[in-house]
């Protein structure tokens, strides 16, 4: 599942690139306010069969991005290609080759699932002696078969995005954009997404997902492009990424969040901490020399604090990565 791979990405030849992103600036004008820039020279490559995930916390350019790359959002300036064509100027084409998967699933909820698809089928000129068969299909993809002639209001959250999924495969498109796929998901829907995105890059296509939610960006594809205020933090695949971040990390774990809380307005004064969950900070810390002086300092500053109840080591995550070139959490 997880495809975290430590060799170097072989370079994509324009060939097998199903989407080029070259230098893209988006600046919106705002009424009574001063231009914003929402994308500030965002570049990259996804080669064709497989995924790539845009990471990076609300409000940093991800839906934009998406925008643009399906033509509803002309660039300010920069170069855009998806599976060799202007998403803008060639539109009408582009929609028959690519699907998009709002954060709004918009589906119809008085109707069931099947006629949801079937709605969808015919409004994009699905061949007719082909719908049945592909909605068989799409629905046994994402494993909602028996759920088929239930309404999609009935359905969980995660059972919706899984059908906005299947609805999204109908056309058989070549390059998916979903746009954070498992927002509000169980944990047990997202694992079923997760596993249809490796399962379609394996059948050829090309993903492109957001997500806020690093362990998403962790578990899936095979290159991070990590981003913020719209710009380019770094990319790369996880381990990669991971190997930017220079040393271990000590997870410190307390008895009640609130202590944790505590702890860390204190320690956050000597390196920066992360909270990899409720309950538990987690602190880089130095390689070299300073190691011993750094770890009996942190023990001073929390035995003052008290209430630790678990210490360990751990390797760095995304969330890492994040903080260490943005100096702070992803999610804060
Ligand atoms: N049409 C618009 N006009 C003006 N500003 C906009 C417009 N669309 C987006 N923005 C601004 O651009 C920035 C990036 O928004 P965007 O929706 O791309 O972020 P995001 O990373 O997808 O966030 P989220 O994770 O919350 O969906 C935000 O500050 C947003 O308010």
């Amino acid at each position: 599942m997880n495809s975290v791979s430590t060799t170097p990405l072989p370079p994509a030849t324009l060939k097998d690139a199903a989407v080029e992103v070259k230098g893209v600036n988006v600046v919106f004008h705002r009424r009574g306010s001063e231009p914003y820039q929402a994308v500030t020279n965002l570049s990259f490559t996804i080669p064709q069969g497989t995924v790539f995930c845009l990471l990076g916390p609300n409000g940093s350019g991800k839906t934009t991005t998406i925008n643009v790359l399906n033509g509803l959002l002309r660039p300010t300036g920069g170069d855009v290609r998806v599976s060799g064509l202007d998403p803008t100027r060639d539109r009408r084409e582009l929609l028959r080759r690519i699907a998009l998967v709002p954060q709004e699933t918009a589906l119809y909820n008085e109707l069931t699932g099947a006629e949801n698809l079937e709605f969808h089928a015919k409004y994009y000129g699905v061949a007719p002696r082909e719908v049945r068969d592909r909605i068989a299909h799409v629905l046994e993809l994402v494993g909602l078969t028996d759920r088929a002639t239930h309404r999609t209001g009935t359905y969980s959250g995660g059972m919706q995005r899984r059908l906005a999924l299947a609805r999204a495969l109908l056309t058989d498109p070549e390059v998916l954009f979903l746009d954070e796929p498992t927002l509000g998901v169980d944990v047990q829907s997202r694992q079923a997404i997760w596993e249809r995105i490796e399962q379609l890059a394996d059948e050829g296509k090309t993903v492109l997902l957001t997500t806020n939610y690093m362990e998403e960006a962790d578990a899936l594809g095979r290159e991070v492009h990590i981003i913020d205020h719209g710009a380019t933090v770094a990319h790369g695949t996880q381990a990669e990424l991971k190997a930017m971040v220079q040393g271990s990390r000590v997870v410190l774990e307390f008895a009640a969040p609130e202590r944790a809380d505590r702890a860390r307005a204190v320690l956050d004064a000597v390196s920066p901490t992360t909270v990899p969950s409720e309950g538990s900070l987690s602190i880089a810390v130095p390689r070299g020399v300073e190691t011993v002086a750094f770890l009996r300092q942190v023990l001073d500053e929390i035995n003052a604090v008290g209430g630790v109840t678990g210490f360990r080591f751990s390797e760095p995550s995304l969330q890492d990565v994040f903080l260490h070139f943005t100096g702070r959490a992803l999610r804060d």
